[in-house]
Parts: structure tokens; sequence; C-alpha cells
């Protein structure tokens, strides 16, 4: 974060300082004067060196830098008055031009700067390479080549008081009425409430700030605190917001806010991009990085993997944090998510105090690169002089703003492991307050930034080049009085800290801009380049003489055959060209660009990919955006595959679990077929892919063809499909094309096999010794070319061997499907909804017999008791209705019924046990009739049932193969 920053920045390590605080924010002293800035006629210490001139001048110039370099400018005083001066040019002055303090005013705003006030500047002329490293070492020396740079007047860290509303917690900790324990007045002062100081009969506290604020409202902080403080970042000057307080205080809710009420970052980044709308003269480039420190450690919220995070100090004593990744934004919600995703990193708890508490201190830094803009040089052909005669671009002004979300103070926690955060937390805030106190003396006693990561990484701002806002938030509960009195205290020392902050300009490939401005003029001198050089050719540049009959012509066939070979490769270098300047124009911002994407991304489109810069150790930019871009299509690539492999594997468990549930229904299922199924699914989408792959070769090696230069095609073609082309002297490319359709699958026409065999037979015959040696002599480069056949030539053997078997399995579904078309399949079917109609009635009758049996057994139970306590009559009686026929074989007649009633009682016993044995038996006769059959039922109904499995089991083979089917041709 402070890395490049810093680094652009260049602080000295100096231990100034500042010119005395008016700040009056004493305990009981009357409202501050503090906000009237001092002034500083520029008589003041000068330190700041930009770290840039510094570094680069320190190196052996590169390659790229010793090209660039005839290309760097320094503009002169007005670079409108000076239109004549050329792009490549730089400004010479005597060397002790550089000694020459820096233009100091008291206006703010660059702009306002008149050209009197600039130094002199002797007449421009020529200089090698060698000069430009004077102009830089003048720019980092605080002069400005274009326009002096610009201070702004020495003035005191804005100091903002937030006391935030009561919490629910508070309230009901403290009753209905909790007591108000400060009161704010003028929204700048602060003090005990008269209630509070007379109940505790304490000494009454009068503090003044620049604001104190009390209410939820996040839009009244940021622009009474921090507006213009961004607007003097985007003009060119380092700012630094941070929020400071008590744990639970409001920090957080001040720097991010909540969905209804967006904190500071967020306002900032819209702020941002609206002044870049409303500035149409110049172009910006924003870059934003997120750390935190962490138990004093810094983790890289937007890399979390990476580590070994250190705090460098170049030699000019700018403080950086390497590595660190820096992603370049274009538009405020890439911004915000990305914001976000730091968040998502950050280390948050539930504390005693705090449901949500920032266990660490998070620094957000947008980095500013902005200059004006030049009228878009005419394109000339030879490239390097495009931009003669054009107004010079202007030197680039880079700035930071660092927007800082402290972890808030508190008691010793009741957690060990919070303890423990709590600790270092608790450590840094004071090294902080003894870096404030040590500031605010103005006495040029050593500072003690090195005590902890924090201070020295806010060594950059608060040792003096930036402009700096410090909310302090403090809580109204009576239990935080103690705490948010020494938060009061804490801003009233900052209040007495003093900076002076300058525009800090660069012209240098440091600044991303002007190197991705560079790298665009020279991407289009390249690219009219090749057009001049395309239309020589076309002019027919390659006719040498005429008359010599055979051999010339042969030649002159060679030579255009060359020719037109060279416009394929030069199509290729254009796109590739074109793509390149695409993408860097597209991270430079301007307000039309802005308003054309903030379009583009309301019709719901994406604006642009990612793009990242890294920082190496020693601070400078690495900027391998290439490098970077295929890294993440790599990753990108593996992403996909790794997910397409997770599909089908989730397909496949899918899949397996339906099995599962089926057969746990007591369904049958071909557990085979399916695993088959399964298994085919993924060979399926991998034939889609490699047919996609070819066709993309095929493209590749076609296109440039389609564009003109037919000859050529049908040399490649003949490569790559001699016989194919044999044949036909015109029509090419819909030869390619009907071949393409063919081997490409879906049509299966009797010509298909034969052209695949043709195909796949021709390609491993070829041997890439016997390949047309003129061919191998062009621009293409040779390696690259077989490799692409050879590439294409496996896919499509993979693709001929994929189609075969996928053409076995249509011929064996359509046979499937044939046979669910057959009269024997219809039979089939019929027969088994005859066969469970019959198991229906059976089981209806076993129902029955079930019941009848039931009232059977019924009888005999009665009949025993019947027996047992009456002799039976009852029961045979009963059984005589329930079978008459028996029972009157079995009853005597009544005729011969004794006539004494002993006797008849004799008689009538005898008579109902001999009954009652009838009866038994009779009844062991039934149950052993009712026994066989239930046996048959039993045997026949088990036949059914098996019957029934196997129809139903061919069914659903059927119905399975029927499906992948269908998958097949919907493939
Ligand atoms: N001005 C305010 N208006 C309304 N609610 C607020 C205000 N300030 C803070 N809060 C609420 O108080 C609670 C604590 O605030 P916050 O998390 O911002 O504290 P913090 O100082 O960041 O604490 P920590 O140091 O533990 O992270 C949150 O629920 C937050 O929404």
């Amino acid at each position: 974060m402070f890395k490049s920053v810093a680094d652009r920045l260049g602080f000295p390590h100096s231990h100034h300082h500042h010119s005395s605080s008016n700040a009056s924010s004493h305990p009981s002293s009357s409202p501050s004067t503090s906000n009237i800035p001092t002034i500083n006629n520029g008589s003041g210490p000068n330190h700041r060196t930009t770290l840039f001139s510094s570094t680069s001048s320190s190196r052996a110039p590169s390659r790229q830098q010793q090209h660039n370099s005839s290309s760097r400018h320094a503009s002169p005083v007005s670079s409108a008055s000076v239109a004549a001066v050329q792009y490549h040019t730089y400004v010479s002055r005597p060397t002790n031009t550089t000694s020459m303090p820096a233009t100091i005013t008291t206006t703010p705003r660059k702009s306002s700067l008149s050209v009197s006030q600039k130094p002199v500047l002797p007449p421009l002329s020529f200089h090698n390479t060698r000069d430009n490293n004077l102009a830089l070492s003048m720019v980092n020396a605080g002069v400005d080549l274009e326009d002096s740079s610009t201070s702004r007047a020495a003035e005191n860290v804005i100091v903002t008081v937030r006391l935030r509303p009561f919490s629910i917690s508070e309230l009901k900790a403290a009753g209905r009425e909790p007591m108000e324990v400060w009161a704010v007045h003028d929204n700048s002062r602060i003090s005990y409430s008269e209630d509070y100081s007379m109940r505790e009969r304490r000494a009454a506290v009068d503090y003044s700030y620049d604001h104190a604020l009390t209410g939820s409202d996040n839009e009244l902080i940021y622009n009474t605190s921090v507006k213009s403080l961004v607007q003097s970042t985007m003009e060119g000057f380092n700012g630094t917001v941070f929020a400071y307080g008590q744990t639970s205080s409001g920090k957080t809710y001040t720097m991010s806010g909540t969905e209804k009420q967006p904190g500071i970052i967020s306002r900032a980044v819209e702020d941002i991009f609206k002044y870049i709308r409303e500035n149409p003269e110049r172009e910006f480039l924003l870059r934003v990085s997120y750390l935190e420190i962490y138990k004093e450690s810094i983790r890289d919220l937007l890399s979390p993997e990476a580590i070994d995070l250190r705090i460098h100090e170049d030699r000019k004593g700018g403080i950086y944090v390497s590595p660190l990744k820096e992603e370049i934004v274009t538009t405020p919600s890439q911004a915000m998510r990305i914001i976000q995703r730091g968040d998502y990193q950050r280390h948050t708890s539930s504390t005693d105090y705090n449901a949500h508490s920032s266990r660490s201190h998070s620094i957000f830094q947008i980095v500013v690169e902005s200059r004006e803009r030049a009228p878009t040089a005419p394109l000339s052909p030879t490239g390097r002089k495009m931009s003669f005669g054009q107004k010079s671009p202007s030197a680039v002004r880079v700035s930071q703003l660092n927007l800082i979300d402290l972890a808030g103070s508190e008691k010793a926690s009741s957690d060990i492991e919070r303890r423990k955060e709590g600790a270092f937390i608790n450590k840094s805030l004071l090294a902080l307050g003894t870096v404030i106190s040590k500031l605010a003396d103005h006495k040029g006693t050593h500072i003690p930034y090195r005590d902890s990561k924090l201070t020295r990484l806010l060594q950059s701002s608060l040792s003096g080049n930036a402009r700096v806002s410090v909310i302090c938030t403090i809580s109204p509960a009576l239990q935080n009085v103690e705490e948010s009195h020494n938060t009061l205290k804490f801003a009233a020392r900052v209040k007495k800290v003093v900076t002076k902050a300058h525009t800090n300009q660069v012209m240098d490939d440091k600044a991303l801009l002007e190197k991705y401005r560079r790298e665009i003029s020279e991407l289009r001198a390249q690219l009219l380049l090749m057009a001049a050089q395309a239309a020589d050719g076309a002019d027919g540049g390659i006719v040498h003489g005429s008359g010599q009959h055979v051999e010339l012509s042969d030649l002159l066939a060679k030579e255009r055959l060359k020719h037109e070979e060279e416009m394929i490769e030069m199509n290729m270098v254009r796109n590739a060209l074109k793509e390149r300047i695409d993408h860097l124009t597209k991270l430079i911002l301007t307000s039309q660009s802005i308003d054309a994407r903030t379009g583009a991304a309301s019709s719901g489109q994406v604006p642009m990919g990612r793009y990242t810069v890294e920082t190496s150790a020693d601070g400078s930019l690495m900027e391998f955006p290439k490098e970077i871009e295929t890294r993440l299509a790599r990753k990108d690539t593996i992403v996909r595959q790794l997910q397409s492999e997770l599909e089908a594997q989730q397909e496949k468990v899918a899949l397996m679990k339906s099995v599962l549930q089926k057969t746990a229904k007591g369904e049958t299922v071909d557990i085979e077929r399916t695993l088959a199924r399964v298994e085919m699914e993924p060979r399926e989408k991998f034939l889609i892919e490699k047919r996609a792959s070819i066709r993309n070769l095929n493209g590749l090696m076609w296109q440039d063809g389609a564009t003109g230069s037919t000859a050529s095609a049908k040399r490649l073609s003949k490569e790559i499909h001699p016989t194919i082309v044999a044949g036909g002297d015109n029509g090419v490319s819909n030869q390619v094309i009907t071949h393409q359709r063919s081997s490409s699958g879906g049509n299966h026409d009797e010509g298909k096999d034969d052209s695949l065999e043709l195909l796949e037979s021709e390609h491993l015959a070829i041997d890439d010794e016997e390949e047309d040696e003129d061919l191998m002599d062009t621009p293409w480069n040779r390696a690259e070319l077989i490799s692409l056949r050879q590439a294409k030539r496996e896919l499509e053997i993979v693709v001929i061997e994929q189609e075969k078997k996928l053409e076995e399995q249509e011929k064996k579904l359509e046979e499937m499907v044939a046979f669910e078309d057959s009269e024997d399949f219809k039979m089939l079917v019929i027969e088994l909804e005859e066969q469970r109609e019959k198991i229906l009635a059976m089981e209806e009758e076993r129902e029955g017999f079930r019941a009848t049996i039931a009232e059977l057994k019924n009888r005999i139970r009665k009949l025993d008791l019947d027996r047992a306590e009456y002799g039976g009559g009852a029961a045979v009686e009963s059984m005589a209705t329930t079978f008459p026929a028996t029972t009157v074989n079995i009853s005597s007649p009544p005729s011969s019924s004794p006539s004494s009633p002993a006797l008849r009682a004799a008689a009538t016993i005898t008579n109902n046990s001999l009954t009652a044995a009838a009866s038994a038996s009779k009844i062991q006769q039934l149950e052993m009739m009712l026994q066989q059959e239930r046996r048959l039922r039993t045997e026949e109904r088990a036949k059914s049932m098996s019957r029934i499995v196997s129809l139903e089991t061919e069914v659903t083979i059927l119905k399975a193969e029927q499906s992948v089917r269908e998958l097949d041709l919907n493939s």
C-alpha cells in the first residue's frame, strides 16, 4: 500500500518540524481558531524529494527506458504557449535549477497558479537520454517541469469528534433514562453535560475541534470532514483519513457504514469517479490496495495467501509494503467489490463490547494518477515521430488516499485470544499516541515511528506530505467516560500536528498512466507502420522487372505467396496490437470513458476484467500485464476444468442416489447400465470440447485465407487436407466447411465414414519432414505451425474414435427402440397388465378366505366355551345355521328323544358331545382344505410375482436405454 506510493511521494525520514500549531484544543480552552491554516510562504523546510527519480536515475536505463526516453518530455511553463515543443524532446535547464525552492503558494489549487509565479526557464534544447535523469531529478526536488509543484499551506490535521447515540444494550444497562455525559455545542465543541458534572462533581472540560458531531448521518460526517480532502487528492495532494476511538464507539460505522448509511470509504470512491466525470480535461488511472495489521503483522486483504509482507524504506525515506497487490479499478462498483472482498478477509470477532469488533487496523488505499489530456496524436506510419508537432503531454500527478479503520482500544477482555489481540491493539495505539504527542510538541525530538507497524505505515502521512483528517469516535455511555475522555485528549493532541501537502509530479515509467499512454502510442505507431508496409506491398512492390518469362513468373508467384503469408502474419499481429491498445485504453479513465462505462454497466455488461499490478521488493512496480493475464487465463481454465469435473461428479452422485432410492423402494435397477450412462456423459462433453477446438484450429488456419489471401489459404489447406483440396481449384472454403460439417457429427450420411477414415489415415501418414519447405519458410513460426498441426491431428483422431463409439451406442439404442415398437414388446406389456390384475383378484380372494377362517376360528372358540359351560347346544345350533347339512346328519331325530327329563338331559349331553366331536373333525377337515388352498395360492402368487419382476426389469432397462438415446440425440 505505501510501497509505490510512498516511493513515489518520498518523504524523507527527517525529524523535522512543523510550524507551530494554532490548534487550541486544550481542556477548558475557549473555542478554537485552529481552522485557519498557517501560511507558509515557502521558507519552510522543503523535505520532499520524489522517490521516483532517485530510483530510476540510479539504475542503468533499461532498453525500454532508453527507447522511451526519446519520447519523454518535460513541458515548459505553459504547455499551451509552446505547442511546438516536440514530444521527444526534453527540457534542459542549468543544474542549479534543481536547488530552486518549490514555488509555494497559499492557494491550494494548482490551477490557480499564474505563470509569473514560476521560475523562469531557459530556452528549450534537445538532449540525449542521460539528460532525462536531470529532468527527473528536478521533479524530485520539487520543481515540476511543466508548472511548479504546488504546495498547500501548512495546515493542522482536521479533527472531528463523533459522539454516537446510545446503543440498545447501553440503554438497557442504564435503565430508562441514561445519563448524558457529553454535551456538544456549535458542532465544534464538546464538554461534560451539566447533569454529569453536577452529579459527579467533575471539573468542567471544554474541547474545541474542527467539528463535533452527533447522530448517525454518515453523509454529514463525510461532507464536513472528508469531502474536501478527497477533492484535493484528486488534485494531486495525498490524503489520509483515520477513525480512532474505543472499541464499539463507531469507527467501522463511520468508515464502512451500513447499507442505508454508506460510510466514508464508499462515499469517497463515488466522489473520486464523480470528479473524473466532471474533469474532462484530465485523464486518470486508479489503483487500490487493502491491507490490515493484525497482531503486528501485515496481511494483504486482496491477496490473503501472500506471506511475509514487510515494510520497506527506500533511500529517500519513502515507506512501502511489499509484496502488496494493487488492482486497477475503472468503476465504483469494481472498487466496492474489491473492498468487500477485503472486508471479508478482515479479522473481526465478537468481544465483550462489540459483536463485530475489528481486531485489526485496516488501510484501504487508492492511488490516483492523472494528467492533462493531450489531444489524440495523428497517426504516422513511422511511429516514433507520431507526436511531432503535438501539444506535449504534461507530467503525471500521483497522489494517494488512505482510508484507515483502526482497531479499538479496550479494557481487558474475558477471552484469552481477544485479550492477546487487545494487547497488540493497545500497544500500537499507545505508539500512535506517543508519535502524535511528539509531533504535536514541535520540539524536533526523535519520533518513534518504528515502535509499531501502524506508526511506521502512517509515517509518510503524519510526517508531512498529506492532508490528514482524523475522526475520533466516542460512546455516550457513563461506563465509557474515562475512555471517551482519553479519546478527546488524543483528538486535542492530533489537532496540533501540522502537515503540508504538495502535489507529486512524476515523469517516469513508474506512473502507469505515462507508461500505458506511451505504450498505446507506440502500439498505434506500429499499427500504422504495418498498414503502410501493407500498402507498399499491395502496390506491387514485388514486381522485379519483366520479360524473363517462365522463371520470372515462377519467382513472381513465389513472391506473391510469401507476401500473402506475411499479410496473414501481419493481420494476426495487428489484431494483437489492437487488443492491447483497447485493453490499455480501458484502464485509463476519462470523463467520457466513465460515462460510457456507466452506460455499459447499467445495461448489465461487465465493464472489464481484472487487472492487477504487483510491486517488487524495491517498491518499483513490476508490471507484467501479459504474464498476469496468461496466469489468470491458466487459472481460469483450471477452475473451469475443476468445475466441470465437479459437476460430473455431482451428476454421478445424484444418479447413484436415485438408484439407491429406487432399490430401497424395491424397484429394480440395472446398476451396470446406470454406471455406463454416468461414465458416458463426461465423454460426451469431452467430445464436444474437442470438436470445438478443432473448429477453432481450422478457423485459425482458414480465417486469413478468407480475408483475401486465397492462395495461401489453399496452400495451408493443402497442408492439412491434401486430398480434399486437391480436386478443386475454387470453392476451397466451401469444401472445408463441408468437411467440417461432416466431421462435426450430427450428420450421418454415407460419406462420413469414408471421409473420416481418409482423414485419419492421411493424418497418420503425414510426416512433418515431408512438408512443403516453402510454407515453413514463411513468417509463420515453424515450430508453432508444426505443433498446431500435431494438436489438430491428435484432436481429430480423438474425435474419430469418439464418434465411432457414439455411433455404436446409437445403433444399439436404435435396436432397442425398434424392439419397443414391436408387437413382442406390446404383448409383454399386455401380459404384464393381465398378471397384475390376476394378482389383485387373488389377493381379494385371499382376503375373503382369511375372513372366513377368522370366523370359523371364532366359532370354534365359542363352541369350545359352550361345551365347557352348557354342553355346547347353543354352539351346535349356531353351527347348524352355518353348516345346515352337516348339522342335520349329526343331530339325532327329535322323535327318538327320551321322555324323562334326566334321560333327556343325559341324551342331550351324549348327543351334544357326539355332535361336538363330529363338528370338530369336520372343522379339521375344512382347515386342512383351507391350508391346501392357501399353499396353492401362495405358489401361484409367487410365480406371478416373479413374472412381474422380470417384466418390470425389462421395462426399466428399456426406459433407461430410451433416455440414454435421447441424451445422445440431444447432444
Ligand atoms: N453514529 C452511529 N449511529 C448509529 N449506530 C452506530 C453509530 N456508531 C456506531 N454505531 C453502532 O454501534 C455498534 C458498534 O460500532 P462499530 O462496530 O462501528 O464500533 P468500532 O469502534 O468499529 O468497534 P471496534 O473497535 O470493536 O471494531 C455497531 O452496531 C454500530 O452499528
